[in-house]
C-alpha cells in the first residue's frame, strides 16, 4: 500500500461517555471504537455502545473491539449495535473475523519477539486492514505503550494504522516517521481508562493534521 499524502485517518478507542462521541465527531476524526474485550477497564455494555452510536455524526465510523471473545458474544454485539467495522485483538483467524459480514480490522501484537514469518495478507486475507499495537500476544490493548516503528511490515497489501503510546506529543513524529493509513490512540488522549480529555483529543487532531502538512 502506498503512502497517504493525503490525509491521515484518525481512530479514537475506548470511548464511554457520548459527550467524548459528540466531541470526537465535531473534531473531524473518522472512527471511534467502543471496547468489548471482557478483561477491559474501557469495557461498555452493548446498551451503552448503542446510545452512544446515536451520538455520532454522520461519516463517522463505529468500531467494536474484540479480544477472544465468543462468536455468540460478538454475533450479540453486531446485531444489538450494528458497528461499521470489528476490531479484534487476540488470537481470533480469519474465518472467524470474517464471519460476522462486517468488514474487520485484525490487530497485530507488536510487543515480545516476531512469531511467524507468513505474510499479514496470506494469514488474513478477508481482513479491511491492519493495525500495529505494541501489546505482545495475548496481551491487553491500550497499554500506553509504544514500540519499535521499524518493526512495521513494509508489505501488508492493505491499509494499516499504527496504534500504541500515541499521544498528542509523539504524534507528529510517530507520522513523519511511518506515514501510516490511520493512527489509532486511547491512553493519550485519556484523563483516566474510558474518560476521553478534550483537550489532549483536540490536540491529537491538530498534530496529525500538521504531520499531514509536513508530509505533502
Ligand atoms: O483498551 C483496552 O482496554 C483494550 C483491551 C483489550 C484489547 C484491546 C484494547 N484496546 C485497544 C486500543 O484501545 C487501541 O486499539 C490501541 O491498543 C491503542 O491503545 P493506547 O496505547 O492506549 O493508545
Amino acid at each position: 500500500m502506498k503512502p497517504n499524502f493525503f490525509r491521515t485517518r484518525i481512530k479514537f478507542c475506548g470511548l464511554t461517555r457520548a459527550g467524548d462521541v459528540r466531541l470526537a465527531s465535531e473534531l473531524g476524526v473518522d472512527a471511534v471504537g467502543f471496547v468489548f474485550a471482557r478483561q477491559s477497564t474501557r469495557r461498555i455494555e452493548p446498551e451503552e455502545a448503542r446510545a452512544m452510536r446515536t451520538a455520532l455524526a454522520p461519516f463517522v465510523d463505529s468500531v467494536a473491539l474484540f479480544k477472544d471473545n465468543t462468536q455468540e458474544e460478538v454475533r450479540e454485539i453486531v446485531r444489538h449495535v450494528r458497528p461499521s467495522i470489528l476490531q479484534f485483538h487476540g488470537s481470533e483467524d480469519d474465518a472467524f473475523c470474517r464471519g460476522f459480514g462486517v468488514p474487520y480490522l485484525k490487530a497485530i501484537a507488536m510487543g515480545g519477539e516476531a512469531r511467524t514469518t507468513i505474510p499479514l495478507r496470506a494469514r488474513f486475507p478477508g481482513a479491511a486492514g491492519f493495525l500495529f499495537d505494541s501489546h505482545a500476544p495475548g496481551g491487553e490493548g491500550g497499554s500506553g505503550k509504544t514500540f519499535d516503528w521499524s518493526r512495521i511490515p513494509q508489505d501488508t497489501g492493505k491499509p494499516w494504522l499504527l496504534a500504541g503510546g500515541l499521544t498528542p506529543e509523539n504524534v507528529f513524529d510517530a507520522v513523519v516517521a511511518t506515514r501510516p493509513w490511520g493512527v489509532d490512540v486511547s491512553s493519550g488522549i485519556e484523563l483516566s481508562p474510558g474518560i476521553k480529555d478534550g483537550d489532549r483529543m483536540r490536540s491529537f487532531v491538530e498534530e496529525v493534521r500538521r504531520a499531514d502538512c509536513h508530509n505533502l
